[in-house]
């Protein structure tokens, strides 16, 4: 995944804020990235944007080298569904659908007919092959965000999205879907963007991404260790006061 010269501008002429200014950045297959950064320095922006779930106002984003700034609604829907996993922080699984039926579901979306034997699988590999038939209502917040990563893999994507996926949940929950995202990158070669606010989830991927006003300032390539990572937050949003 791949982002060229990235703009995003909302608004216009005196109320025009430049979310993202001419962001350059590659994800290598099979790489685990956190993006960090002072509040409103373009982290969802760039997240929303390299998701093709906002268009950009200049530059290009590539996925699986597909130019996906030219694509039509159509076409882009079609992609997103086939090539991205989303992972958000409130979970955001369907609540009338057990947690079978929600990790099947984007399958389903791109057309595919799947195997029983796929859905027990990515249940499985998140530890909730026991609880399949549960309905969002009857899991914790732990487990939402399992099935949501299950639902992410199923698709086996380019490229995952997480948006502060350990924002909504304890110390220990948080640590366990970490985990499971580490794992899905070391054992898959799953490609992870994730952005979090909080220096021991980024310690979990192999880069860490900082933005300020809208720009890339630093790229620390790890493993980086938590300590290093909360040094670089406070001195970002220091300087961004
Ligand atoms: N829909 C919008 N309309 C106008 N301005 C927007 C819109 N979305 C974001 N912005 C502005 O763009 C800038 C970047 O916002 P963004 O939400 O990407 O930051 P962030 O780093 O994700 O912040 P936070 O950590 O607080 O979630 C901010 O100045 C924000 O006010």
């Amino acid at each position: 995944m791949e982002l060229r010269a990235v703009t995003k501008r909302y608004g216009h002429a005196e109320n025009a804020v430049t979310a993202l200014d001419a962001v350059d950045a590659r994800f290598a297959p099979g790489t685990f990235t956190a993006v960090m950064g002072p509040s409103g320095s373009g982290k969802s922006t760039l997240l929303q944007c390299s998701a093709g779930l906002d268009r950009v106002t200049g530059g290009e984003v590539r996925i699986d080298g597909v130019p996906i700034t030219d694509l039509s609604e159509r076409a882009l829907t079609r992609l997103r569904r086939s090539r991205v996993g989303f992972v958000f922080q409130t979970f955001n699984l369907i609540p009338a659908l057990t947690a079978a039926q929600n990790v099947v579901l984007p399958l389903r979306l791109a057309g595919r007919r799947p195997q029983p034997s796929e859905v027990t699988a990515r249940l499985t590999e998140v530890g909730l092959a026991e609880r399949a038939g549960h309905r969002p209502a009857e899991l914790s917040g732990g487990q939402q965000q399992r099935v949501a990563i299950a639902r992410a893999l199923i698709t086996r994507p380019a490229v995952i999205f997480a948006d502060e996926p350990t924002g909504a949940l304890d110390a220990r929950s948080g640590a366990e879907v970490l985990r499971l995202l580490r794992t899905a990158v070391d054992r898959h070669g799953q490609t992870i963007v994730m952005v979090t606010h909080d220096p021991v989830a980024a310690a979990h991927a192999d880069r860490v991404l900082f933005l300020a006003d809208g720009r890339v300032v630093d790229d620390l390539t790890g493993p980086v260790g938590s300590e290093k990572i909360a040094v670089h937050t406070a001195r970002l949003e220091e300087s961004a006061r």
